[in-house]
């Protein structure tokens, strides 16, 4: 047995083997004490070898799934080895029963229910490194139907990766090693979460081959071109899919046969979301790291996980071009257009929906001959629903009407799952009662053995019990024992001759007689065979369903996107949400906005109203500077634009009365800044790093969130940068910008540049103690003062603290006030000034050197020369 323990893992040196052994799944050596330490499971040892204890762990095959989903999350692989030759068929009755690895369960290409979350893919990547700086990436989620591809520079791969959140990544084993820990911390910085980022796995170079994956593209597409899908170009991510696509299938032990269409992601198709904006507006996560309260939680009433999922990615993957969200404005009109007499459509669609199984993993999960008997009912059950597509099909829209076809069930499909699949199925067909009684006459007639056993029983019984005389003789079964004739000790001289012995108790005798033995065969045998033929027929259902796969995919795409599209009309209904409105002119005009989550906050904890605020930027007047008091709203208010600028162009309607939106093509933001410790930069190095990169890619179509930009240094040093920073921003980028700051002096820039306002926050002093109320409402104009200290007075700072900040600041004001007047910072910027003459020293040697240099006439192999001896001098 260890010999062919050793033979399966030789195969699988970096995973962890479950090798399946009666009702455990047992490890040996380094895996046995890897296992026992990460699941804390008891190390035991088990037999020799060479003299030495085997070290052994294992856990029970009923509840693996729990092992393997604390493996999972902590980055693990595991090959599940399986029995798959019949006890006692191997060989000449010696040796162990004949098995194999089934499949590999990896972070990224899961796809038991048990193990995912409901609401999140497993994404799979692989990135090819190429020539020049460039890489080719192919991803996919293997319980969905969909390859996607994308070509990027290596600088832009960690907005890539925070873009796709790959669960798992796969590269190439001549990486090496600074290039993987380069590309470790990138998704550190991506992923942002608190758990270990997606591990990266090593595959053979050879596997990262274009030829080889434009062949295994056109083999899974079943197409003999890929310009179909525009994929022809691109060699790069050609490569990353044909290491991809073998890593998905060695894991499923399966070919993928319902991955069938193919996208190419271009970075200019997408608004450009960074992970800073995705942390700062906390779109799906906290900045806590929680899951809510956040713009997603909010959002997602969806009846069902594939909705849930599919509204994530219209949340985080916006379209610039906005047909997309303009379709499905007009979808979500339709579902909440008022229906006469009966309740509008996203009402009784979503009662439709409620209960639908994750049709789209189940799909899947055929397709990878994974499925389990009960999800097979719940596909029945989901196909069942036939008023669906007649309810959808009402609506006036075009998005509608297209799902409408798309839902329509595929009815062959149907019909076999209602005849072969029984009406509350066992949970696993080992255990029979799987198949629908009436689909199979021979099963029908083996359970009929099976089960007239009763009867049986009771009528030999009746008739022993007349031919001994024993009045409590018993007729039984039970599972170890089989059949018996049960009497007691009392009564035990009363037995007929041709009662066997079976087994003898306290107080009774257990026997058996040739009419009950034969019947013991039969009905035995009887068993065994129902099971195999109901497993028999399961696999034939499932060979059945494979051609309906395509039809079953875009099945479960259209009722996710009804999902997702009845819960944005709920949420319409519910928040009193607007639809918005595309205009070609770029900027952003919101009339009475409000921040959904915050809003939801107060009207949960009835803090009181959230107070609307409206917006206008445009090409003249694109900078608002705003001022006000710390707790005023400077930030809400500004994020609540980005937010309903994001929910506009993912196609969802937005908490505002109204809102008219031009063209964007990225949201930025700067928002305060937790200490990035995890790749230790400091405060301030972190703010700058996010400065410096909205300030190169910001363009007239980005809006820009600046929250208190220069705050992390010393006052000069951040009022300079701010400044210079706002400046840029104005003049240069020409973005949309909203730049919230505590320096007054910035309050000077729209006097110099004629495209930014000034906006503040209001708040009101009230009575004689010197608090304040804040008014929550943006007015025009700079903030007349700021309120820190009454701020900090509401927050419990101590009197004695708070008199004396107020003497200090009443000496600083008297003593700025008789200075001269603040300097203008934003007067135009100096001649630089000329370098002061210094004294000139004599050249050194390599000056000298340099200087008698002319590149112009060295030829390639001078040069070289040159450059060393250039180094030597050095
Ligand atoms: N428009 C609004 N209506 C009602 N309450 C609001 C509004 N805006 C903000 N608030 C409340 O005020 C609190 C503080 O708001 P916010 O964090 O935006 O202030 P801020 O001006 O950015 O403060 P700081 O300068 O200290 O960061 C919020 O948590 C919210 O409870």
């Amino acid at each position: 047995m260890m010999q062919q323990y050793l033979r399966l893992k030789k195969d699988y040196p970096d995973t962890l083997l479950f090798y399946r052994m009666g009702d455990f799944y047992e490890m040996f050596y380094g895996d046995a004490e890897k296992a026992a330490q990460l699941l804390d499971i008891t190390l035991t040892t088990r037999g020799q070898s060479a003299g030495q204890p085997i070290p052994m762990a294992g856990v029970p095959f009923h509840s693996v799934e729990s092992y393997l989903a604390r493996l999972i999350r902590l980055g693990e692989a595991v090959a599940i080895c399986e029995q798959v030759g019949e006890a006692g068929a191997a060989g000449a009755g010696k040796g162990p029963v004949e098995r194999k690895v089934v499949r590999v369960v990896t972070p990224g290409t899961l796809t038991d229910s048990t193990l995912m979350a409901e609401k999140s893919e497993s994404m799979l990547l692989a990135v090819h490194f190429g020539p020049r700086q460039q890489c080719g990436l192919a991803w996919l989620a293997v319980t969905q139907g969909q390859l996607n591809l994308a070509e990027c520079a290596a600088d832009d791969l960690p907005a890539w990766l925070a873009r796709i959140a790959p669960s798992e990544v796969l590269v190439s084993a001549s990486l090496t090693a600074a290039q993987q820990q380069r590309l470790e911390a990138a998704l550190q910085t991506a992923l942002q979460t608190a758990q270990p980022a997606a591990p990266v796995t090593r595959r053979p170079e050879w596997q990262f081959d274009a030829a080889l994956g434009a062949a295994r593209l056109q083999e899974q597409l079943q197409a003999a071109s890929l310009a179909a899908w525009g994929a022809q170009g691109c060699a790069l991510a050609h490569a990353a899919s044909a290491a991809l696509l073998a890593y998905a299938e060695h894991t499923q032990g399966h070919a993928l046969t319902h991955v069938r269409s193919l996208q190419v992601a271009r970075a200019g198709d997408l608004i450009d979301l960074p992970a800073a904006t995705r942390r700062n507006l906390e779109l799906v996560q906290t900045l806590r790291g929680e899951d809510a309260p956040t713009l997603f939680s909010l959002l997602d009433t969806c009846q069902t996980g594939m909705g849930s999922r599919l509204l994530k990615t219209w949340l985080l993957a916006p379209q610039r071009d906005r047909a997309a969200a303009s379709g499905r404005h007009a979808a979500i009109a339709a579902l909440l257009a008022p229906q006469g007499d009966a309740a509008p459509l996203w009402q009784r669609l979503r009662a439709l929906l409620k209960g639908t199984g994750d049709v789209e993993r189940v799909t899947a999960r055929i397709a990878l001959a994974q499925v389990r008997p009960r999800e097979l009912a719940a596909l029945r059950q989901a196909l069942q629903k036939s008023e669906l597509p007649a309810l959808v099909a009402q609506a006036q829209a075009a998005l509608l009407a297209q799902l409408a076809q798309d839902l329509a069930p595929p009815a062959e499909c149907l019909q076999a799952l209602q005849s072969a699949i029984a009406q509350e199925p066992a949970a696993l067909v080992r255990d029979g009662g799987v198949i629908a009684p009436g689909h199979d006459a021979m099963l029908d007639e083996l359970r009929a053995i099976a089960s007239n056993c009763d009867a049986f029983l009771l009528e030999m019984e009746t008739r022993e019990r007349q031919r001994t005389g024993i009045a409590n003789l018993r007729v039984q079964f039970n599972k170890v024992h089989g059949f018996y004739i049960e009497v007691t000790q009392g009564q035990a001289a009363k037995v007929p001759a041709d009662y066997r012995r079976r087994q003898t108790l306290k107080n009774a005798e257990r026997f058996i007689t040739p009419e009950l033995k034969a019947f013991e065969d039969r009905a035995l045998s009887a068993q065994e065979r129902a099971l195999a033929r109901e497993k028999w027929l399961f696999d034939e259902l499932l060979r059945r369903l494979q051609p309906h796969i395509p039809a079953l995919t875009r099945f479960a795409r259209a009722l996710a996107a009804l999902d997702a599209l009845a819960a944005l009309a709920e949420r319409a209904h519910t928040l009193e949400w607007r639809k918005p409105e595309f205009t070609r002119e770029p900027g952003i005009d919101i009339t009475a906005g409000r921040h959904p989550v915050v809003q939801a906050r107060l009207q949960e904890s009835g803090q009181g109203a959230f107070i609307a605020n409206s917006t206008h930027l445009g090409p003249r007047q694109r900078l608002q500077i705003i001022t006000g008091p710390n707790m005023g709203g400077k930030s809400t208010y500004m994020r609540q634009v980005a937010l309903i600028t994001l929910l506009a162009s993912m196609g969802s309607y937005v908490p505002a009365e109204s809102c008219r939106l031009g063209p964007v093509d990225a949201i930025h933001t700067r928002i305060g800044a937790a200490d990035d410790l995890a790749n230790a930069q400091s405060t301030f190095m972190l703010e700058m790093t996010e400065a410096a990169q909205i300030l190169r890619s910001a363009t007239p179509q980005s809006l820009v969130l600046m929250d208190e930009i220069g705050r992390g240094t010393s006052t000069y040093d951040g009022l300079s940068l701010a400044t210079a920073i706002a400046a840029w921003l104005h003049d240069k980028a020409q973005c949309l910008t909203l730049f919230a700051t505590h320096y007054f002096e910035l309050t000077e820039l729209p006097a110099a540049c004629h495209a930014a306002i000034n906006v503040h926050v209001s708040a009101a002093e009230t009575g004689e103690g010197g608090s304040i109320a804040f008014l929550h409402e943006i007015q025009p104009g700079p903030a007349s003062r700021s309120y820190g200290i009454q701020v900090a007075r509401l927050a419990g700072v101590p009197a004695a603290v708070v008199n004396h900040a107020r003497h200090v600041l009443a000496r600083l004001e008297t003593a700025a006030a008789s200075q001269q007047a603040q300097p203008d910072l934003f007067a135009p910027l100096p001649e630089p000034e000329p370098a002061p003459a210094a004294e000139p020293a004599p050249p050194s040697e390599l000056q000298a050197a340099l200087a008698a240099l002319d590149p112009d006439e060295l030829s390639p192999r001078q040069a070289l020369q040159a450059l060393y001896q250039l180094k030597k001098l050095a």
